[in-house]
């Protein structure tokens, strides 16, 4: 026995308060003083089934924070070279590593825009063509993890540019194909080959991508159309209802995504891109070898001394060159839409057509349906003049045409410091070019001129063939629907575990309600 005044002890000793006050060091817990009740719940079925239902309960709720707590995502690449006939770019895509078949959403990572012109250009000089790649080739090697390098594939896919010279001199084609190849194959990706794509495959390629951004495959929903003004060559691709593919096969592409199938009108005009429609359109106003043109195409004041032999280098126009003319000849501007729209049409043929309806040069094509997505110089001479909204008519769009075509070029020049001249001196020519293709060579109306949409991406991916061609070749869309899950994850848990709690709560009220031991009255001890 101590003495003690509340002194605190520690376990296994009790204090215990005599009523003479003191106090007295024990082994035995004190009574307690004023608990009278004994309280139904505390029996041993109760508090096991609670201690069972709170660690169920702190179980399920773990899971469902730590299974719903942002992964650290891991990504899958693949690296795409667009070798056009003016310039090559480089794209990276990336998609989510663990999705089943690689079926996650593949979205543009990184674009590198490689130096001087396309390699094409490069026929005298093959081994230039290799080197000119190094540059965004070594960006990509930083761009993507070192861990993938080895399993992601490397595609070029070469377009117009080298079209155009396989046709001239398949010798020089090959050459530059292989110091392309020799250089790709020096990085440590998985390189899979450079191709020429033909005219279909670009136009295809170009609409599924277009397509795919935009979520109308996955979606089944209706598609659209695409348009793609490249430096050489032009592409027009769309669904058509009334798309009879007897009547042109060559321009019809099957595919089965998603579960749908679509029959695909898909046309590529080799030499109508723009660079080439511009020789086109000047070889007509040289045809007589003469020194000088006075071009409405181009602004008034413009005056530069161009060579024949450049102008007439191209199998676009080549045929067509003049007996004995000068060395050079002065180009001119008269800056005038009217005009220049007469001699834009001169380098389409309207006049055969073997087809029940034909665009130009005795090419089969059906009735345009729905809207359209137009890209690459569509998008870059509409951009430049203030004219890719969708809501401006028609009618406007040729009326402020022929305004910027009338204005001098000194003016011009000094209103856009920053921009190359050689694409200023070109977007009179340009944007009359796209407006008589679209309404004369394509038959868009006044109306059906407000479905087309001027685009440069969607949702942060450029449109162009180059995705279309890696979801192809990498099977990333599938033919059928993919089997989903009838909930996502997140559903699934909360679902889990609200029934979880309900049950719970649900063994509780029946125990209190069935169980007669529950229903007792508090017990007076
Ligand atoms: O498909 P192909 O015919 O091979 O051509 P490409 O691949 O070189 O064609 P692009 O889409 O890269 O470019 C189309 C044209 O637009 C031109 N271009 C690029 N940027 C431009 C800009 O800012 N303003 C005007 N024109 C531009 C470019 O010189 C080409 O003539």
């Amino acid at each position: 026995m101590f003495f003690c005044q509340c002194a605190p002890v520690f376990p296994p000793f009790f204090l215990s308060r005599q009523p003479s006050g003191l106090c007295f060091l024990s082994v035995f817990p004190p009574p307690l003083p004023e608990m009278k009740e004994k309280n139904p719940w505390h029996t041993p079925a109760t508090i096991i089934i609670t201690v069972i239902g709170v660690i169920a309960i702190v179980a399920l709720v773990t899971v469902a924070v730590l299974q719903n707590r942002p992964v650290l995502q891991k990504y899958k690449y693949g690296i795409v070279l667009d070798a056009g006939s003016s310039h090559t770019a480089l794209y990276i895509y990336e998609w989510p590593a663990e999705k089943d078949n690689n079926t996650g959403r593949v979205e543009q990572k990184y674009s590198c825009k490689v130096k001087g012109k396309g390699i094409s250009s490069y026929a005298n000089t093959p081994e230039k063509a290799g080197e000119s790649l190094n540059e965004c080739m070594q960006e990509s090697v930083k761009q993507v993890p070192k861990e993938r390098h080895h399993e992601t594939p490397l595609y070029l896919g070469a377009t117009a540019g080298m079209r155009l010279l396989n046709l001239e001199n398949s010798l020089a084609s090959d050459k530059v194909f292989q110091a392309v190849e020799k250089a790709l194959q020096g990085f440590p990706f998985s390189f899979q080959g450079a191709r020429i794509l033909s005219g279909q495959e670009e136009g295809a390629f170009g609409w599924v991508t277009v397509n795919y951004l935009d979520d109308r495959l996955k979606q089944g929903l209706e598609t659209t159309g695409a348009l793609d003004l490249g430096g050489a060559s032009t592409q027009i691709s769309f669904v058509s209802d009334n798309y009879d593919i007897s009547e042109s096969p060559s321009n019809s592409v099957t595919f089965r995504l998603y579960g749908n199938d679509y029959n695909l009108y898909t046309h590529s005009f080799l030499c109508y891109g723009k660079d080439q429609a511009l020789l086109m359109a000047l070889a007509h106003q040289t045809k007589s070898g003469p020194k000088t043109i006075v071009d409405p195409c181009f602004h008034p004041g413009y005056l530069e001394q161009k060579q024949y032999s450049v102008l007439y280098d191209s199998p676009c126009v080549s045929a067509r060159k003049p007996q004995n003319p000068t060395t050079t000849f002065s180009h001119t501007g008269a800056g005038n839409f009217t005009q220049c729209q007469d001699v834009v049409k001169k380098v389409f043929n309207f006049t055969s057509c073997q087809y029940s309806r034909c665009s130009f040069n005795d090419v089969f094509q059906p009735p345009l349906q729905g809207t359209y997505g137009a890209f690459s110089a569509y998008y870059f001479v509409m951009d430049f003049l203030n004219l890719t909204d969708a809501s401006t008519p028609l009618e406007t769009v040729k009326q402020k045409l022929a305004s910027y075509c009338a204005t001098p070029w000194n003016q011009i020049v000094q209103q856009h410091p920053t921009i190359k001249v050689k694409y200023l001196s070109e977007y009179c020519f340009s944007g009359t070019y796209i407006v008589t293709l679209l309404t004369e060579g394509y038959n868009f109306t006044s109306e059906s001129y407000a479905n087309i949409n001027f685009i440069k991406e969607i949702k942060g991916s450029d449109a162009g063939w180059t995705l279309g061609y890696m979801l192809n070749l990498t099977n990333m869309i599938p033919a059928e629907a993919p089997d989903l899950p009838p909930l996502p994850h997140a559903g699934y848990v909360s679902v889990v575990t609200i029934t979880a709690l309900l049950l719970f709560v649900l063994v509780i009220l029946s125990l209190f309600c069935f169980c007669p031991g529950f229903k007792k009255q508090p017990h007076i001890v």
